[in-house]
């Protein structure tokens, strides 16, 4: 087993850097059915562009590398307790080379351990089977999707669907919902892995086991295929689109898996997986240690390298472009509308839930008065003279923020936050009263925008561990969309409202 780790380590980073061929297939042709020129067709174009970009620099897709989950299928004979010691060791290394963003943190003190080992991290899960070879498989899923999770109790009464009952077309309707309730807060368009049945604990288990499927397997019970099929048909009709922006992708992939319940319980369990849809497998020899096969990986290749750079600044004719530069005054905020492209030049902060909570209680440790604020946790790296560098530094989802945003924006004189997933009505008032304007970002792009950030200007708080401090930076060319102006428009409640009246229309039962 010599070449256990550097197997273990390849994987780790082949699954940040490269997206398997299946999942970008799904995306290849969810492309082409957006319109050019609409907002949907240019997030998907950025992040297409991303993917190539995290090609290029095998650097992560996302900046959120996930919590970590190995499922490993062993022969009788393996060593699992040093094949778990390995693993450890592989993930250490790769965070120190900038592949993972440390991500494990004490949830109480809120310490980062800095190397993505700690109690419950990385999740580790062997199984024995008859087989000659080692099946190890991961994923790196993110904590936006992640908080998308959703799981039902059957029956229940579901917002625009009405009763569920404990049948097939019950479940049907748990899934549509929750391809609803997600919105575009877990970087749509996304993926799902479906659970019937089970406990709480067993049920979200086989949601997940679900993600290890190939996008385009099919079902091999007759009924799930179905169900499988109808939701691919029909929740792209819910028009929540790429990053929630609207469009005709909403979801890219549904696999759904059964086990049995006891008679009291029914629960359909959804785990929700974004675009950035991370996962890979390896066929390794027990002998060796070394990589037989990859996985996911077969299939003609989907080329993301032409003029995707050209497409990512394609506007359509009625998109107004504005150019900001902070300090930003208060007048100029006012002229922004929704739907108008923003490309910001200069200074950013950023700043994500350990600040906003920070900043609720504290002064800030720089002047905030007509500055930017982006909900990012970048990965970052320190060279040897002590200068750190942007390896992936997408946004991240805002509404954790919503409790502190308004109040904060008020108080420090900040006039643009930049996030994903858009924020509520608190936050909605709070530009309103004070002139302010959030701003949408895509979502999973790290890559792209990492390349905007010409340079780390300085750091505080650094005390909260990297993806949490607030990170100076200096950028030029960042590109996100007003989904949020001053005058009370909102592009996120105006997409929930017209997708939930969407969603009423798969009232009626389709699974007799
Ligand atoms: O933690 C992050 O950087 C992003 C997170 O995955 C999110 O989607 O909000
Ligand atoms: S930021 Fe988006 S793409 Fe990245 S892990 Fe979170 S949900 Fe996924």
């Amino acid at each position: 087993m010599e070449n256990f780790y550097e197997s273990m380590y390849q994987l780790i980073v082949e699954t940040s850097t490269n997206l398997p061929k299946d999942v970008r297939r799904a995306i290849a042709a969810a492309k082409l059915k957006e319109n050019a020129g609409t907002r949907s067709a240019m997030s998907l174009a950025t992040i297409t562009n991303n993917i190539k970009m995290a090609d290029d620099n095998v650097s992560p897709i996302c900046q959120d590398t996930g919590l970590p989950t190995f499922k490993i299928k062993v022969p009788v004979s393996a060593n699992q307790i040093e094949m778990k010691k390995q693993i450890k060791r592989a993930i250490e290394q790769a965070t120190k080379d900038g592949k993972l963003r440390p991500n494990s943190v004490d949830s109480i003190s809120g310490d980062n351990s800095g190397d993505n080992l700690g109690d419950g991290t990385p999740v580790i899960k062997f199984e024995q089977w008859e087989n000659d070879y080692i099946d190890a498989r991961l994923i790196l899923k993110g904590g936006g999707c992640e908080n998308k999770n959703i799981q039902y109790s059957l029956p229940c009464e579901l917002e625009g669907l009405g009763k569920a009952g404990r049948d097939l077309d019950g479940i049907r309707k748990c899934i549509m919902h929750s391809v609803y309730q997600a919105q575009g807060q877990g970087c749509s368009a996304g993926f799902i892995g479906v659970g019937i049945g089970g406990d709480r604990t067993s049920g979200y288990e086989l949601a997940k086991e679900q993600l290890f499927r190939r996008v385009d397997d099919v079902n091999e019970r007759e009924e799930l295929r179905q169900l499988e099929e109808y939701v691919m048909e029909n929740a792209n009709e819910l028009g929540i689109g790429t990053m929630g922006f609207g469009g005709e992708t909403t979801l890219l992939g549904c696999k759904v898996g059964v086990i049995n319940r006891i008679p009291a319980s029914f629960f359909v369990s959804v785990a929700y997986n974004c675009w950035a849809y991370r996962r890979l497998g390896v066929y390794i020899d027990p002998e060796t240690g070394a990589i037989n096969e990859w996985l996911y990986q077969d299939g003609e290749e989907v080329d993301f390298s032409q003029d995707e750079v050209a497409a990512t600044h394609e506007q359509s004719e009625q998109t107004r472009e504005v150019i900001l530069e902070a300090p930003i005054t208060e007048e100029k905020i006012r002229e922004l509308k929704v739907g108008d492209v923003v490309r910001i030049n200069g200074m950013m902060y950023t700043g994500r839930d350990a600040i906003h909570k920070y900043l609720s209680e504290n002064d800030s440790p720089v002047d905030l008065n007509g500055q930017v604020i982006y909900h990012c946790g970048p990965v970052m790296l320190k060279d040897e003279d002590g200068n750190y560098h942007v390896k992936a530094a997408g946004p991240t989802t805002s509404i954790r923020e919503e409790p502190y945003q308004g109040d904060i924006m008020k108080r420090f004189g900040i006039r643009a936050v930049i996030g994903k997933g858009g924020m509520g009505p608190k936050t909605l008032k709070a530009l309103g009263e004070h002139g302010g304007v959030y701003l949408n970002a895509i979502g999973g792009a790290a890559q792209y925008y990492a390349d905007c950030i010409k340079s780390v200007e300085g750091v505080d708080l650094m005390q909260f561990g990297i993806p949490e401090a607030m990170w100076h930076l200096k950028v030029e060319g960042f590109t996100a969309v007003v989904t949020m102006d001053s005058h009370g428009n909102s592009l996120h409640a105006d997409v929930d409202k017209s997708s939930l009246e969407k969603l009423a229309q798969f009232k009626e039962p389709v699974f007799k």
